[in-house]
């Protein structure tokens, strides 16, 4: 379960008489659980994001994951992303370019026993194929899956999805759709996930807000 509730105010406005950023975000995420939210460019979906995986520090609030609190104003808490269990699956994929697809989804492994297992990514995401190829030989659809698996396999106890798709066209898009509610619920993460097309949240996410003005609402 991740509980947040946090209000951002960014100092990002460069000319002095306009306002800084400010988002208000409160919603409870349960494992297996896929909030969408939507928003046009520049509402602040990327910062919210940024902001749970502690890239970003809120001006005040809560996060607060399972039992581990990840930002808390009131006890002064706010741990860095690298203690934060937090995978995220960007717009670009982001895979490492000399890397095959079996070290770029081993990277951030850790060691040991682990509850979510290169074999069970694999068969998810129907990768077997591609392991010793490398980025520059995947389609984009493809390089996205071996994103998604490589988010999964850091153990996440959180999964942020930052428009996934939308460097893809419609008919890769429909190729990937399927396997990311397979990820959900297969691995019964709390999921959030933002894009800027309707459709797209709507097809995946259990629940979708709207993203507008700082304020998360009830798309109208
Ligand atoms: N580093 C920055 N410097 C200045 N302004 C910024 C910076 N990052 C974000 N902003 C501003 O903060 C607001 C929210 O931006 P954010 O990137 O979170 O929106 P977004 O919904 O993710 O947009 P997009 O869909 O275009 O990625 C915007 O007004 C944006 O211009």
């Amino acid at each position: 379960m991740l509980k947040v509730n946090i209000l951002i105010s960014q100092p990002y406005a460069v000319a002095a008489a306009t306002p800084a950023f400010t988002l208000q975000a409160k919603f409870d995420l349960k494992p297996g659980y896929c909030l969408g939210i939507m928003g046009a460019s520049g509402s602040g979906k990327t910062t919210l994001l940024h902001s749970l995986a502690g890239l970003l520090m809120p001006a005040s609030g809560l996060i607060q994951s399972h039992q581990q609190v990840w930002f808390d104003t009131r006890q002064g808490i706010q741990l860095p992303p690298w203690q934060r269990q937090v995978g995220i699956v960007f717009q670009d994929g982001r895979l490492f370019p000399h890397m095959d697809v079996q070290h770029n989804l081993r990277y951030g492994m850790p060691k040991g026993e682990v509850a979510i297992s290169l074999p069970e990514v694999v068969e998810v995401l129907d990768i077997a194929g591609l392991l010793q190829r490398r980025p520059s030989q995947l389609s984009g659809g493809e390089k996205q899956r071996v994103a998604i698996g490589r988010a999964l396999l850091s153990q996440p106890s959180v999964l942020l999805m930052d428009e996934p798709l939308s460097g893809l066209d419609e008919t890769l898009k429909q190729q990937v759709l399927p396997y990311i509610r397979k990820v959900i619920s297969t691995f019964g993460l709390p999921t959030l996930y933002v894009s800027h097309v309707r459709d797209e949240v709507a097809e995946i996410a259990d629940e979708v807000l709207q993203l507008a003005q700082g304020q998360l609402r009830q798309p109208v």
